[in-house]
């Protein structure tokens, strides 16, 4: 679409999501239940970074009644002030497609390792909701996003809080996956897995489809 006078930076964010859901596949390697349970993976990466960084002891992974997805954590809290581009920090890591994916030889995204935490605007693309919230600095900050990431909201301090930690939400678009259906035991599996690797993570899983929980935790 021809627009005048946009400066770069909005170009950015305009091609990047609107990138990804042309061609999902390029970043998610596919829009079947492998490329939907990528989604998961992303947004648990993010949150184990953070406990790989000295930061939590806690993440859990809950699937809601309507196959949404909701990641939290009790680290830092994800940075949410004011980026120096003008747009809360939220907004920067949600909309803008972030450099530092790995290109493979054929010149498509690789994902076997997955996008190395950048991938969180990647979700939101592909999402038909997504909202953010941060525990951080004695309140809480929220963020929503729609329709591939569109901005619904500035992000805005709804509360106060003494925890900290960050929430992430997001409801899968059913017009990029051929399936929205979460399978528990492949997201059970890989939890278990990534519990077993960082020895005293407690990962609770949750599926309130079938009023189901479970918690894994290894200390040795
Ligand atoms: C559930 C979830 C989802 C996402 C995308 C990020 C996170 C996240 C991100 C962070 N922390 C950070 O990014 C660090 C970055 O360095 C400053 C303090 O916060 N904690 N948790 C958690």
């Amino acid at each position: 679409m021809a627009q005048k006078n946009y400066d770069e930076s909005s170009i950015q964010i305009l091609e990047g999501l609107e990138a990804v859901r042309k061609r999902p596949g390029m970043y998610i390697g596919s829009t079947d239940g492998r490329g939907l349970h990528h989604l998961v993976w992303e947004i648990v990466d993010n949150a184990m970074d953070e406990v790989l960084a000295g930061f939590g002891d806690e993440i859990s992974v809950t699937i809601k009644q309507d196959n949404s997805i909701e990641v939290s954590d009790n680290g830092r809290g994800m940075p949410y002030k004011m980026h120096q581009s003008g747009i809360p920090t939220t907004q920067v890591i949600f909309t803008v497609l972030h450099a530092g994916g790995k290109f493979g030889s054929e010149g498509g995204y690789k994902v076997a390792g997955g996008l190395h935490g950048v991938g969180s605007s990647v979700v939101n693309a592909l999402s038909t909701a997504l909202e953010v919230t941060v525990y951080k600095d004695g309140g809480i900050f929220k963020q929503k996003f729609e329709d591939g990431g569109k901005i619904i909201n500035p992000l805005e301090r709804v509360g106060d809080s003494k925890k900290t930690g960050t929430t992430v939400w997001f409801k899968p678009d059913p017009k990029i996956f051929s399936t929205t259906l979460y399978n528990y035991d492949t997201i059970k599996e890989r939890l278990k897995e990534s519990a077993y690797l960082i020895k005293g993570l407690k990962i609770n899983l949750i599926d309130q489809r079938k009023n189901v929980k479970e918690t894994f935790k290894y200390d040795d």
